[in-house]
């Protein structure tokens, strides 16, 4: 995992095994069963290291040899949400790992004119105590992740109990996204060059939610 010298809030998975998938995802030809199974174990892989600091207890336990004090995660619960449709096929991944986690959901699409999300539905898991994963592969112009905070924001979930996992970024939605947010860090696996006319990703890998889902 490194930081970013111009983003002190974005951490970049460079760990090869995601590096090597992520490009596989990225290639035109890669059927949607494909880029499905990828996002999925990306996910999971990223979310490995993004859990590296959950604070662990230790408990009594017993072993066929003897007793001992053992290590396991501690105290606070966690939710996974993502934005819909594209972010559920990493919440696919993240609840493979952290099968207790609740999820919650956030559904936005972007206005292919304004490029302004607009969103259509929202359910949450009790926030009181809980760090909140939000997860979609696409971070562009940054204003659907900085909307999908701010709904957590306004059902009581405060800045500092967020992690935001982006599978590509582009740098103008980073800097969208920490302007609004400094307080949560961004978790991707590339931050690519820019954004086109239309608002995609460059090189990015296409429409996320549409190659996931085989709709266009
Ligand atoms: O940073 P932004 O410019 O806001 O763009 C990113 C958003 O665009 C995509 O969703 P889309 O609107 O295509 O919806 P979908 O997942 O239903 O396809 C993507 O999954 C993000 O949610
Ligand atoms: O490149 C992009 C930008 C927004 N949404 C996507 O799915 N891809
Ligand atoms: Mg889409």
């Amino acid at each position: 995992m490194s930081t970013h010298k111009d983003f002190p809030n974005l951490h970049i998975l460079d760990h090869p095994l995601i590096q090597h998938k992520l490009s596989h995802m990225r290639k035109v030809s890669t059927s949607t069963k494909t880029f499905r199974q990828l996002l999925k174990e990306i996910a999971l892989l990223m979310g490995y290291e993004i859990t590296r600091e959950l604070p662990v207890s230790y408990e009594d336990i017993e072993t066929p040899i003897c007793a001992m004090k053992a290590p396991v995660i501690q105290g606070r619960k966690l939710a996974v949400v993502p934005i819909l449709r594209a972010g559920s096929g990493m919440a696919d991944g993240l609840i493979e790992l952290m099968p207790s986690a609740r999820i919650g959901h956030i559904g936005l699409y972007r206005d292919p004119e304004t490029h302004m999300p607009v969103e259509y539905l929202v359910k949450l898991p009790e926030v009181e105590g809980r760090t909140f994963i939000l997860v979609d592969p696409m971070l562009a112009t940054g204003n659907s992740a900085v909307a999908a905070i701010d709904t957590l924001n306004k059902y009581g979930v405060a800045d500092k109990d967020i992690r935001f996992m982006a599978l590509v970024a582009a740098p103008e939605g980073v800097k969208v996204f920490q302007d609004a947010h400094p307080d949560v860090p961004i978790y991707t696996a590339g931050l690519d060059e820019k954004l086109n006319e239309k608002a995609y990703i460059v090189p990015g890998l296409g429409d996320a939610g549409d190659r996931l889902f085989g709709t266009r």
